[in-house]
């Protein structure tokens, strides 16, 4: 594979008169962990779709693993996994017997079938409920199942759209180590998640979509730096978070900024420093958005 897992350029994508996708440019580069960020209905499913040939493209060249996504249909197929969508467990069958009868239908041979399913049993922490129907997993059983699923062919691309969406914990971070077993085999995984520490902790490389288009691309080092130094964070008498406020983290800067704030806040106001969180940085992305389709839907509904 080339540098690029995936290559993105001037990406558009309408459903209706709804555009979604508004001139998306991203390359995410082979062997890494690249996490999609953005606010509900951004278009992650949508992009997520479009890179696995789900869904067509409107204008712009998108590549997976080399090949185009439009010209080379057959060939990314070949390249990719993706979590759930091309899964078909059989409730009724225990783990190892799904698994097994994959293997089998992916055109591997009987013994082929056998140490690969007890392979990946063994490395989706899933030994144990071999033996037990799929019907009585947990749901951080039956996510792990999932991804051993789409991993029964090895692919150098693994796309995982909100792969920890409603597990505890404990399962997600279950699931953040397996993810990083999975990068250390060489695979480049692509994920949507909701969770921002997710993206924080696991990344490599993060992109936080919004207005249909990529707001900012880096490491979570990177976007977090971007906000500054250090924030004041300002908290009501019920500790509700007022109001975050930038600052470069000199000692010069929080006294001005703080002094400017005194003025216009209640007394009991409650104040901290802290360095910025990928909460910030998102909220700092992806709150112009917010603000304005908030705008267009009073706008309709006014
Ligand atoms: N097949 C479709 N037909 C019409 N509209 C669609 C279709 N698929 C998605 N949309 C719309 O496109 C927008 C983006 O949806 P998408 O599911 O890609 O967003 P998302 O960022 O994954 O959202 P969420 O975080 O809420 O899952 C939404 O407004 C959705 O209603």
């Amino acid at each position: 594979m080339s540098r690029w897992a995936i290559e993105i350029k001037g990406l558009r994508k309408k459903f209706g008169n709804q555009v979604v996708l508004d001139g998306i440019d991203l390359q995410v580069p082979a062997g890494t962990i690249y996490a999609l960020l953005g606010p509900n209905a951004a278009g992650k499913t949508t992009l997520i779709h479009i890179l696995t040939t789900l869904v067509a493209a409107d204008e712009g060249s998108v590549k997976v693993a080399g090949y185009d996504v439009a010209a080379d249909q057959l060939d990314v197929k070949r390249s990719i996994s993706l979590t759930g969508q091309f899964a078909a467990v059989d409730e009724m069958l225990t783990g190892e017997e799904n698994l097994r009868m994959l293997c089998r239908l992916s055109g591997l041979t009987a013994l082929e079938s056998r140490v690969r399913t007890l392979d990946l049993l063994d490395h989706f922490d899933l030994t144990s409920a071999a033996n037990k129907r799929v019907k009585t997993y947990s749901g951080g059983m039956r996510r792990r199942l999932d991804l051993a699923i789409s991993l029964v062919i090895d692919r150098p691309v693994l796309f995982l759209d909100e792969p920890t969406t409603g597990l505890d914990t404990s399962s997600r971070r279950a699931l953040w180590d397996i993810i990083l077993k999975l990068k250390e085999r060489g695979i480049t995984v692509f994920l949507t998640t909701q969770y921002l520490e997710e993206a924080d902790q696991l990344a490599d490389m993060i992109a936080v979509i919004a207005g249909g288009r990529v707001q900012a691309t880096g490491t979570a080092e990177e976007l977090k730096s971007r906000i500054g130094g250090e924030v004041i964070e300002l908290r009501d008498e019920n500790e509700e978070i007022i109001r975050v406020v930038p600052t470069s983290g000199s000692i010069r800067d929080i006294r001005q900024t703080l002094n400017e704030l005194i003025s216009s806040l209640p007394g009991h106001t409650r104040m901290s420093i802290r360095k910025p969180s990928m909460d910030d940085v998102f909220l700092a992305l992806t709150s112009r958005q917010l603000e304005e389709s908030r705008h267009d839907k009073s706008a309709i509904s006014g």
